[in-house]
């Protein structure tokens, strides 16, 4: 049996007569299906397939045209690329003709040969990879948005190849780390890597907003909404518009706004305070939060429906002491930066403040390494900058991994060759055999580590 996954294809079609034939006839997808705006628009959201068929007329009103339409809008504006191949009633031209005005890839009408639907399906799935690989290619060409990041660990370039993917849908992240790890930079990154780089990324902090403004800082007012209300102004949702909103700390984000956040992710429309119309919005939403949101969620402090529409794509950024080398790494890297910036000619760490680096925990993750180096390159009187000028104690010798390579491989051999006539209680020739070497190398290993 192949293993290989099949793309996803969404039939959305409310007769499930026709529904069941072309699941039938399409098995080489995993279709999924639909039978009604709402649902289509969840599966859209969960799998994100490249093609869509849709009926034109859909429930509740299957004989009229307008939840179709509804239904495409919101297909291409979350996910422009999409190619929806649109299913018309007989002699439905004037409708076919405004799909494809509106975006639609093709269309279809009833009742069609499936073997030409299909072959359609193929060919538009064909220009998808092309467009997708294309827009890849352009990537590499504008180098990369992720350069200004530094980091060797595996956890967090793993975490950047994510960015990099999704940035390119229309998917909501939610980036989950502790304060200072770099959670911005990872937001602008997701903004910089989509097609919405030529419009605003706009950020707010709901932890740093009061409670009691952060409902107009979000979502705007009209002018004499309350006392105060000088002019009419537009919250940071609608200044976001066509771009990406960057929502720091939204676990601080109070109860009653969790709710009004909710269904603008639902509707797309927003309302400013005191106002009556209805305003669309197409925005790319990116939030971040130190907190453990699940746990917010079984306290009853965050609806766990919003938690479910804006996890489409969670990505968790390791904090700095978990990455393997990063704050030395990063301290060199901040020490060149500042050096340039406060034109003090090249200036390097010394090996003591490395170690103190290298051992340090950093509560505060990357801002609190980056303000000690700044505050060490304009502290330090050479162009030396040592364990005192970044202010750090002495390194705790056992606590600094040791770089000597033939001590860490000795030491290694060493509690091997221990750990094997350990098991074997003593015996020289089960514990030669266990370890894969001769007796006289293993009598030579034993008189190297002094072992009887
Ligand atoms: N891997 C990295 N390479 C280079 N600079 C980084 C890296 N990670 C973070 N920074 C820098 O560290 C500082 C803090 O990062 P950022 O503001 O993105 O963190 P944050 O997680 O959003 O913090 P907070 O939760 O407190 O808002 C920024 O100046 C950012 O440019």
């Amino acid at each position: 049996m192949s293993t290989e996954k099949l793309r996803p294809l969404l039939i959305v079609e409310d007769d499930p007569a026709l529904q069941k034939q072309l699941r039938w006839a399409f098995d080489g997808y995993e279709t999924l299906t639909a039978s009604d705006r709402e649902s289509a628009l969840v599966q859209i959201r969960r799998h994100m397939p490249a093609v869509v068929t849709m009926d034109l007329g859909l429930p509740p009103d299957a004989d009229s045209v307008s939840e179709g339409f509804l239904l495409l809008e919101q297909i291409l504006a979350h996910a422009p690329d999409t190619k929806v191949i649109v299913l018309t009633g007989q002699n439905d031209r004037a409708n076919a003709l405004r799909a494809i005005g509106l975006g639609a890839y093709d269309f279809f009408s009833k009742p069609f040969e499936v073997e030409m639907l299909g072959l359609t399906i193929d060919r538009a799935y064909h220009l998808y990879d092309l467009q997708q690989e294309n827009m890849r290619l352009q990537q590499m060409q504008h180098p990369d948005v992720l350069s200004g990041l530094v980091t060797r660990d595996p956890e967090l370039l793993r975490v950047c190849r994510t960015i990099e993917k999704v940035a390119v849908t229309d998917a909501t992240v939610l980036l989950l780390g502790e304060s200072g790890t770099g959670k911005e930079l990872l937001a602008r990154a997701v903004h910089e890597s989509s097609s919405r780089r030529r419009e605003r990324f706009v950020a707010i902090n709901c932890a740093a907003i009061p409670d009691n403004l952060l409902e107009s800082e979000l979502f705007g007012y009209e002018k004499g909404a309350f006392t105060g209300a000088a002019k009419t102004t537009p919250g940071k949702i609608e200044t976001a518009n066509h771009g990406t909103l960057m929502l720091d700390e939204i676990g601080d984000l109070p109860h009653n706004l969790q709710a009004k956040l909710l269904r603008f992710l639902q509707e797309r429309v927003i309302e400013r305070i005191g106002g009556r119309q209805e305003i669309p919005i197409d925005v790319r939403i990116v939030c971040a939060t130190h907190q453990d949101l699940r746990a917010l969620i079984k306290e009853g402090r965050f609806r766990e429906d919003l938690y479910y529409r804006l996890a489409e794509i969670v990505v968790n950024i390791p904090p700095l002491r978990a990455r393997q080398g990063d704050a030395a790494l990063l301290a060199h890297a901040f020490v060149r930066r500042f050096a340039a910036e406060q034109k003090r000619g090249s200036m390097v760490l010394r090996e003591d403040a490395v170690r103190a680096v290298e051992a340090y925990a950093w509560p505060g993750n990357v801002r609190e390494l980056e303000n000690c180096i700044k505050r060490a390159v304009i502290m330090a009187d050479g162009n030396q900058i040592t364990r005192e000028d970044i202010g750090l104690d002495e390194a705790p010798s056992d606590d600094v991994v040791a770089l000597d390579l033939r001590q860490t491989r000795d030491e290694a051999e060493k509690r091997v060759v221990i750990t094997a006539l350990g098991r074997v209680d003593g015996n020289v020739v089960k514990a030669a055999e266990l370890l894969g070497v001769s007796r006289p190398t293993l009598y030579d290993l034993m008189h190297r580590f002094g072992l009887k």
